[in-house]
């Protein structure tokens, strides 16, 4: 009896995620490439591949770590070669979380992963920004782009980067730190960051995902992010939380993907809500979806049932991501209002 009410009471919590208003602050739009697609870009750039069939690719999305992830994840964003190819890759994500109610997105892409291959920073940034643009038409879905360096590159690279962007800058709104980060710490990209602070740009970077503390107090001083994605690992260091808790420092945690790159051995030992009970200011993403098996719907629900999530963590989470954004005052009112809309809607009322 007691099982069929909290089965019920799961339920009715599913069907609050899926109808909720969503906002996805982790997201790299080369993550959301899926094995058709790898397919239908490579058949259209004359392109072969080392997989002969998309079940064959499928079978390789097993990781042991964030670096084997990487590997395969640099090798196939080489299919992406026009911008055409840039457009249709963000307009497929943004048609997909629209049917998942996501109400806005702060999307990351990796310029080092296309003009390494002689691919034009300006197609790369033309078609994603011509499709987000006709995401916000269609589907209503705001959006803000950040720049990502590979900190596995050198400094010298991040700043030639840097100068490519320059046509661009009014096109970002944040510059962020990506690939693989245990032995480039935070520290090594300090000028580029100062630069892109400079120029008005705002700063994140992935810390604390395989790094330990450290990375993310560099992330912190020496780059002067505003947020940390990932960030899971920042419970090793009590006085780390305590300075995150007072600072209301979000982080974009990603719990699929911490699954799926072995940062945590299963959801249900996912430190999610003990995070939330800390006061840390966290909310749920994707990161790579078409990789790590779900998109930002997929990874609430698996929350939701691994660590039997009560209405109140949903909601803070959803708050949490409207608070983190980097959208103005008066839209994140407008955002609040939504949630809290459908939320009631859903008998779940203010103060739960
Ligand atoms: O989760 C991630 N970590 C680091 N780099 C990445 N690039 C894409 N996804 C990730
Ligand atoms: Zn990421």
């Amino acid at each position: 009896m007691a099982r069929a009410k909290s089965h019920e009471r799961g339920q009715a919590l599913d069907a609050f995620i899926e109808a909720m208003p969503k906002v996805e602050l982790h997201l790299h739009i080369e993550g959301t490439l899926e094995p058709e697609s790898v397919f239908r870009f490579a058949r259209r750039n004359g392109l072969s591949l080392d997989f002969d069939s998309v079940e064959a690719l499928r079978r390789a999305y097993e990781f042991q770590n964030l670096q084997s992830f990487l590997d395969l994840y640099n090798a196939t964003m080489g299919v992406l070669c026009t911008e055409e190819d840039f457009y249709d890759l963000t307009w497929d994500y943004l048609a997909r979380v629209a049917r998942q109610n996501v109400v806005h997105t702060e999307i990351f892409f990796d310029p080092q992963g296309h003009t390494c291959r002689g691919i034009p920073f300006a197609s790369v940034v033309g078609g994603i920004t011509r499709a987000l643009a006709a995401g916000q038409q269609r589907f209503g879905i705001s959006s803000r782009l950040i720049l990502c360096f590979w900190r596995h590159l050198s400094e010298a690279e991040a700043l030639a980067t840097w100068e490519q962007a320059q046509p661009h800058l009014g096109c970002f709104a944040a510059v962020g730190l990506d690939s693989s980060e245990v032995g480039n710490p935070p520290e090594k990209f300090r000028r580029v960051y100062a630069k892109a602070r400079a120029a008005g740009l705002k700063a994140v970077a992935h810390a604390g995902e395989e790094g330990g503390p450290d990375y993310i107090w560099g992330a912190l001083d020496a780059l002067g992010v505003e947020r940390i994605d990932h960030g899971v690992r920042c419970l090793e260091d009590g006085q780390l939380v305590e300075r995150l808790v007072r600072e209301e420092i979000p982080l974009t945690v990603c719990p699929l993907s911490n699954v799926r790159l072995r940062v945590v051995k299963n959801l249900g030992s996912h430190s999610l809500s003990r995070m939330l009970a800390l006061g840390l200011r966290v909310c749920v993403n994707s990161d790579d979806p078409a990789y790590f098996g779900g998109y930002i719907t997929e990874n609430f629900l698996a929350v939701r049932k691994a660590l039997e999530l009560v209405p109140a963590q949903v909601l803070t989470l959803g708050r949490n991501a409207i608070d983190a954004s980097f959208l103005d005052a008066d839209e994140k009112t407008v955002l609040h209002e939504r949630l809290e809309a459908v939320a009631a809607e859903h008998g779940f009322g203010l103060g739960e």
